[in-house]
């Protein structure tokens, strides 16, 4: 059933005048108009805007209970679980007071988190002076926040001496003037003085043998990084905040364009240049020969959005894991971003508090390619034609005259919805900070820089005159062919999606479904990374959407003409006359009647004369094929395609299904409660040899989808606890892939992973036969290996281990 925001864009889409959707500004207002004409946009709006809905609105118990568990977690030790507490316990806690007491009590919060953190074991005192710092931010009168900062620092080891000085001092002067205990950092301040004394006395001596000098000479610029960090300017993990280009790099409005793409080039990679052909456009090319195996060129992206994935899983700002951060950060007022550290939060331009997108669910019920593009749409404005990421990301192509008339409507609906949308949130939220008699940035008291917020609210209202809905028309455009799915390396399936990014230089690398380059993410941080080495004039080329092997040429050919508007002709999209490519997702030849080629008659595969749906013969669905043999040119038989092979390949794509899910489901319980070959491992293990056999039937030998029963056995003998048969299925299943795949693939080099550590298993299982079948498991375990670190190490570098 369609949602009411489906719902409403379907009625906008339905309205809208194909003979409109000509160009993109004709299709925008003619979406806008019927926008703010259907009844229905003010029922959506006001769930997209509305301020009390759980997890939107403030919610004063769930603060107070978790600051007292946070508390009790303590008092048990429980370090990590009590940080945890403490950083739920942050959100909201401006918002519920609205005044001075709501960063007060914020500011207790990060410091008791600081404590949480040092008492961890190992220690993490780096994310200790950062809760100090934000503590600070909040209350600059708490002096345990100074003395907390001042001691994660001296056993940190890395500041500067008389930073530390200085908060010691500080906590000291707060403590004396509220008259509290001041014992501890009494003794702190006199412990610091003194070593600082020793390592000034030791510097003049020109000694460098001493401990204390070595650490406060080689400590000078960590104490800049941590005065930026205190100040909330610096992304914690050491990445930039989000595509930010430094001063420096802006030119003159009107400069030659060339000149433009040099600065961005040279901030991504020495070694890049721009050609331009008339087939493919604009195009990144090594300036000199590239080796393989080489990082060659980074980017951030110049906008973003997180999917609903990403926003469980990574900072909103600069996309680090949170599963790897001690103590997330929230926004104060909302839950609706999360943040790896304070500087993140404090540089999230989008999301400030009091702004449109804080304390209202639209920005996260939107899909994510829509909010992506209002914010590059945004950003291009706010930057405005003298910065070269926003002209260069300006003049990326839309195809918005390529498209279907139906899409072109439907993406002006998109757009008009949530061009409508924003501008209500800005509208209100402005409203909003009117009435309560606050200036535009909201309280100074947020956490992050007061100026900060002020300048990016001050812009976010200014920009309602220049962001129209033909920008984010266009915007929307440029995101389908330009932008990219930020994913974890290890897995690449839409579900994986953590974001969609436009990156500024990547964006001009072209396509070729067998590429000369791997794009991977560090957070935020797009690398690219050459795979073969590449001449000095040639074009890097990725892989725009599935490769070579994992889909039929013209299946590929389909997609990129589809989506990106172009005929491919890569060199995989070309292959020479004779090679068996339709064999991936073919039947076997019709004269060699089920013996494939066996019989020496013929090797060849055929594709039927129609269309044939996803499972049936690949993963997707197929084309029309020709009918005939591709090796001796006997055609189908329709007859017996239609009543007899059809059917049973039907069958065993629903039986396989099936079989799969009971095989996960297993596989949660067995997490769960330790092996053990329940009566649903044995029936999916009956149901997939039944599938295999009906596949091996019909199926070309080289068909994927054998290759896939492969796996699923392989899988359900694993939970069974026979390692042996698992790895035999294992093997034939590489064997399959490695018949579509090119050499040096990253889906042969898995599975070869997969089977090592299936072999490793086999040979420590208690039923291996003998110590010589046990080591020949072991020899082939590790000749799996090698092959495969020597592809991942290829496309991942030194991180190919953690994948
Ligand atoms: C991400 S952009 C690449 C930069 C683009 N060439 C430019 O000039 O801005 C994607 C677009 O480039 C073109 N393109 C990319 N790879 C191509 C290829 N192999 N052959 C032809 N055109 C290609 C298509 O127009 C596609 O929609």
């Amino acid at each position: 059933m369609q949602s009411p925001l489906q719902h409403l864009l379907t009625e906008i889409s339905g309205r809208v005048d194909p003979s409109e959707c000509t160009t993109i500004a004709t299709a925008a207002a003619e979406a806008a108009r019927h926008c703010l004409e259907i009844p229905s946009f003010a029922d959506v709006a006001a769930v997209l805007l509305a301020t009390n809905v759980q997890g939107c609105a403030a919610d004063e118990d769930h603060v107070l209970s978790c600051k007292q568990r946070g508390t009790a977690a303590f008092g048990r030790a429980q370090y990590k679980q009590a940080a945890q507490l403490f950083s739920e316990a942050t959100r909201y806690c401006d918002e519920l007071s609205s005044t001075e007491h709501g960063a007060v009590l914020a500011a207790r919060l990060y410091c008791n988190r600081a404590l949480c953190l040092t008492k961890m074991q190992p220690p993490r005192l780096q994310e200790a002076m950062q809760d100090s710092s934000a503590a600070i931010a909040c209350d600059p009168t708490f002096p345990k926040a100074w003395y907390r900062r001042a001691c994660a620092a001296r056993v940190l080891g890395t500041v500067a001496g008389p930073v530390v000085v200085q908060d010691a001092r500080r906590a000291l002067q707060l403590l004396q003037q509220a008259a509290q205990d001041t014992s501890a950092a009494a003794a702190l301040v006199a412990e610091l003085e003194a070593e600082q004394e020793a390592s000034e006395g030791a510097s003049t001596a020109g000694g460098t043998g001493s401990g204390t000098s070595n650490r406060h000479s080689a400590a000078a610029p960590a104490a800049a990084a941590l005065a930026a960090t205190a100040a909330g300017s610096a992304c914690a993990n050491g990445r930039a905040a989000m595509g930010d280009l430094a001063e420096g790099a802006l030119v003159p409005a009107g400069a030659d364009s060339a000149a433009e793409l040099g600065v961005l080039l040279l901030a991504a990679g020495q070694q890049l240049a721009v050609a331009e052909s008339a087939e493919a456009g604009r195009c990144l090319v090594a300036a000199g020969s590239l080796a393989a195996g080489q990082d060659v060129a980074q980017d951030q992206p110049f906008a973003h959005a997180l999917t609903k994935e990403g926003r469980r899983q990574v900072c909103a700002t600069c996309m680090a894991r949170l599963a790897d951060v001690a103590a997330p950060f929230y926004c104060r007022h909302c839950p609706m971003p999360s943040y790896c550290s304070a500087a993140c939060r404090a540089a999230d331009p989008y999301h400030q508090p009091g702004g449109a997108e804080c304390g209202r669910p639209w920005a996260a019920l939107l899909p994510a390619e829509a909010l992506a593009a209002l914010r590059l749409a945004r950003r291009t404005a706010a930057l405005g034609q003298r910065h070269p990421a926003a002209r260069q990301v300006a003049a990326l192509g839309t195809h918005f005259q390529e498209l279907d008339p139906s899409d072109a409507a439907q993406l002006a609906a998109l757009a008009a919805v949530t061009h409508a949308t924003w501008r209500r949130a800005v509208l209100e939220s402005a409203a909003g900070r009117a009435a309560a008699g606050q200036l535009p940035g909201g309280a100074a008291a947020h956490g992050g820089s007061a100026a900060r917020e002020e300048a990016g609210e001050e812009a976010e209202e200014a920009l309602l005159s220049c962001v129209t809905v033909e920008a984010v028309l266009s915007a929307l455009c440029r995101f389908q062919i330009n932008g990219l799915a930020v994913v974890p390396s290890e897995r690449r399936g839409t579900e994986d999606r953590l974001a969609l990014a436009l990156y500024p230089v990547a964006s001009l690398m072209n396509h070729s479904c067998l590429p000369n380059v791997a794009v991977r993410f560090e957070g935020s941080k797009l690398i690219v990374r050459t795979v073969e080495a590449v001449p000095a004039g040639q074009p890097l080329l990725h892989c725009y959407g599935p490769q070579a092997g994992e889909m039929t040429t013209p299946q590929r050919q389909r997609l990129l003409r589809g989506q990106y508007h172009f005929t491919c002709r890569c060199r995989a999209c070309s292959p020479a006359p004779g090679q068996l490519e339709p064999a991936a997702a073919g039947l076997k030849c019709p004269a060699c009647g089920g013996s494939g080629g066996s019989a020496g008659r013929c090797a060849g595969a055929v594709q039927p004369p129609c269309s044939v749906a996803a499972g049936v013969l690949h993963r997707y669905q197929l084309p029309a094929g020709t009918g005939a043999c591709t090796a001796c040119g006997a055609r189908l038989v329709m007859d017996h395609w239609q009543e007899q092979q059809l059917p049973e390949l039907q069958a065993a794509a629903e039986a396989q299904a099936a079989a799969v899910a009971a095989l996960a489901q297993q596989d949660r319980q067995q997490q769960q409660a330790g092996p053990g070959a329940g009566a649903a491992v044995q029936q999916a293990i009956r149901t997939l040899r039944q599938c295999l056999r009906q596949r091996q039937q019909h199926l070309h030998p080289h068909n994927l989808l054998l290759g896939s029963t492969h796996d699923a056995l392989a899988h359900a003998w694993h939970l069974a606890g026979n390692h042996e048969a698992a790895a035999q299925h294992l093997r034939h299943s590489l064997a399959v892939l490695a018949h579509s795949y090119p050499p040096a693939s990253t889906a042969v080099a898995f599975q070869q992973r997969q089977l090592a550590e299936t072999l490793r298993r086999a040979a420590a299982a208690a039923s291996v036969a003998t110590a010589a079948a046990a080591e020949a498991f072991l020899c082939e375990a590790r000749q799996a290996d090698e092959a495969a670190e020597a592809v991942l190490q290829l496309h991942f570098g030194p991180e190919a281990r953690d994948r």
